[in-house]
C-alpha cells in the first residue's frame, strides 16, 4: 500500500487558505500555488540521499554532505499542474521536465489524453507527477499508468488538495506511488469537484472562466 503524507507546515496551510479564496483572482492564485509548490519540494525532497565529502573551509577541514546527483524528473498533468513546475525547479532546478496532457470528460469523468513529451530515460529517473487537484485520482492514476508503460520505474504524485476518493483509487491503482499532499478535503460533489477544495484549478490559473 503507498503512504499518504500530509504537508502541514504552517506556511503551506497559510498560502492555501488564500489559494482556496475564491476573492483570489488570476496573479495572487498563480504566485501563491507557485510559492506552495516549492515549498512542497522542499519537504518531498527530505529522503534525497546524499554522500560523505571533506571539505577545507578557511580554518580546517569539514566532513559535509552532497547530493548524490540521482536523476529527477517532473510530470506535470496539462493543464493545471504546469502551475507548480516554475516552483519546484527553482529547488531542484536539474529536473528534467515532462508532459502530459489529459483532460478529464465533464460527463463520464474519464481522462483523456491527448499530448505527452518524455524525456528518453524517464526509466533512470525518480519521477514527481504534480496535479494541483486529485479528485477522483481517474486523471493521475491514468497519468501513472502511462509513465508506467513508458518504462517509468520510480514515482511520487504531489497535489495540493485530495479529496478521500482520489486517494483511494491511486492507493488501489498504484500501491507502489506514495501521495504528497497539502491537504485531504471532505468529499467530491455530484460533478466530482473537491469540497471545499478551490474550484477548477486550470481555469482559476489561467482565467479561462
Ligand atoms: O482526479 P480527477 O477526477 O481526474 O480530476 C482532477 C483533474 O481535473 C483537473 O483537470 P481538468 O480536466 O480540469 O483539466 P485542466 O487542467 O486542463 O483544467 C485537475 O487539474 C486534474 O487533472
Ligand atoms: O475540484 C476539482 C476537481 C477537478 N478539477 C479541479 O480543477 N477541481
Ligand atoms: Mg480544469
Amino acid at each position: 500500500m503507498s503512504q499518504l503524507y500530509v504537508f502541514d507546515h504552517p506556511l503551506i496551510q497559510h498560502k492555501l487558505t488564500y489559494i482556496r479564496d475564491k476573492r483570489t483572482g488570476t496573479k495572487e492564485f498563480r504566485e501563491l500555488v507557485d510559492e506552495v509548490a516549492t515549498l512542497m519540494a522542499y519537504e518531498i525532497t527530505r529522503d534525497m540521499p546524499v554522500r560523505e565529502v571533506t571539505v577545507e573551509t578557511p580554518v580546517a577541514t569539514a566532513k559535509a554532505k552532497l547530493l548524490e546527483g540521482k536523476k529527477l524528473g517532473l510530470v506535470p498533468i496539462l493543464r493545471a499542474g504546469l502551475g507548480m513546475v516554475e516552483g519546484i525547479l527553482k529547488l531542484i532546478p536539474a529536473a528534467k521536465v515532462g508532459h502530459i496532457g489529459l483532460y478529464r470528460d465533464p460527463h463520464t469523468l474519464e481522462a483523456i489524453e491527448y499530448y505527452c513529451k518524455m524525456p528518453s530515460d524517464i526509466g533512470e529517473r525518480d519521477l514527481i507527477v504534480i496535479d494541483p487537484m486529485l479528485a477522483t485520482g481517474g486523471s493521475a492514476s491514468e497519468a501513472i499508468t502511462i509513465l508506467k508503460q513508458k518504462g517509468a520505474k520510480s514515482m511520487k504524485l504531489m497535489c495540493l488538495i485530495a479529496a478521500p476518493e482520489g486517494v483511494k483509487r491511486v492507493q488501489q491503482d498504484h500501491p507502489d506511488v506514495d501521495i504528497y499532499v497539502a491537504a485531504v478535503d471532505e468529499k467530491l460533489d455530484d460533478h466530482s469537484y473537491i469540497i471545499p477544495g478551490l474550484g477548477d484549478a486550470g481555469d482559476r490559473l489561467f482565467g479561462t472562466k
